[in-house]
């Protein structure tokens, strides 16, 4: 079953065509990469389908309804939740605080400090709880940040590039959270670079250049397109 669907999205800015006609599919249970050259219009992808660009024309649907016209809210009230780039953490607050402002709203005092100890146990950071999150090393910066991603446990979780600056051995890790969330049953689409965590976990992978879906397949099938290759995977990322 779908649970996303963009059917012939497009944008422009001005007279730039950011996203052009752009179909994708992606099915309820899979984690899906997209990847592409810098300004192939990845994250403009990911601002269309969480609300904040509109679509000059194309649709969104998600668990078979139409949600092109919905604001942010309404999409992350029916299950989407997105982690961009930068962290957006409350820096001057402890990790703790920082999971509490994402879970309050949902869950009250017992049953509130437990959601946060569970989250602490997945997100590797029980030991960081009560440091201050702008202390944080980079790669605990973005594991918190999934942490206050995944507190509503959302459907469909959007990663835009979550290993960015990180080691590889934090990359790993940040890998294995993704497939524990996906085994749970969490949807994922992830834009990524690092070709390592692609291979990691996708079951799926779509390449995106000049705002179009240039190929898709696994990610054997991907890394074997000379297409690709010559776009993309040639410019040292592979
Ligand atoms: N708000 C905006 N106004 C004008 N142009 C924009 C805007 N947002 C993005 N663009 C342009 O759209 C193109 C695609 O940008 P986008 O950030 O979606 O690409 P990307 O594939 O995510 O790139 P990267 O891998 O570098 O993050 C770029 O040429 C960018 O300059």
């Amino acid at each position: 079953m779908a649970l996303l669907e963009l059917r012939g999205l497009n944008k422009h800015f001005g007279g730039l065509h950011v996203t052009n006609s752009v179909d994708l599919v992606l099915e309820a249970g899979e984690i899906h990469c997209l990847i592409g050259p810098n300004g192939a219009g990845k994250s403009t992808l990911f601002r269309l389908i969480l609300g904040e660009h509109h679509p000059g024309s194309g649709d969104i649907l998600f668990a078979g309804e139409n949600i092109t016209a919905l604001k942010p809210f309404a999409r992350i009230h029916r299950g989407l939740s997105v982690k961009f780039q930068v962290p957006g953490v409350f820096k001057g607050l402890s990790v703790r605080q920082n999971l509490e402002i994402a879970l309050q709203r949902t869950h009250r005092s017992v049953e509130l400090a437990r959601e946060i100890d569970r989250l602490l146990t997945f997100l590797n950071l029980e030991a960081e709880q009560m440091q201050t999150a702008g202390n944080l090393s980079h790669g605990q910066k973005q594991w918190l940040e999934i942490g206050m991603a995944i507190s509503l446990k959302p459907q469909l979780l959007l990663l835009d590039e979550p290993t960015a600056g990180m080691s590889p051995e934090e990359t790993h890790q940040t890998g294995e959270m993704v497939q524990r969330l996906n085994a749970d049953g969490m949807t994922v689409l992830a834009i990524e670079h690092d070709m390592a965590f692609v291979r990691q976990v996708a079951q799926r992978v779509t390449v995106l250049h000049l705002g179009q879906v240039f190929a898709q397949g696994s990610i054997d099938e991907i890394v074997a397109d000379e297409r690709v290759a010559a776009i993309y995977l040639g410019q040292a990322h592979a």
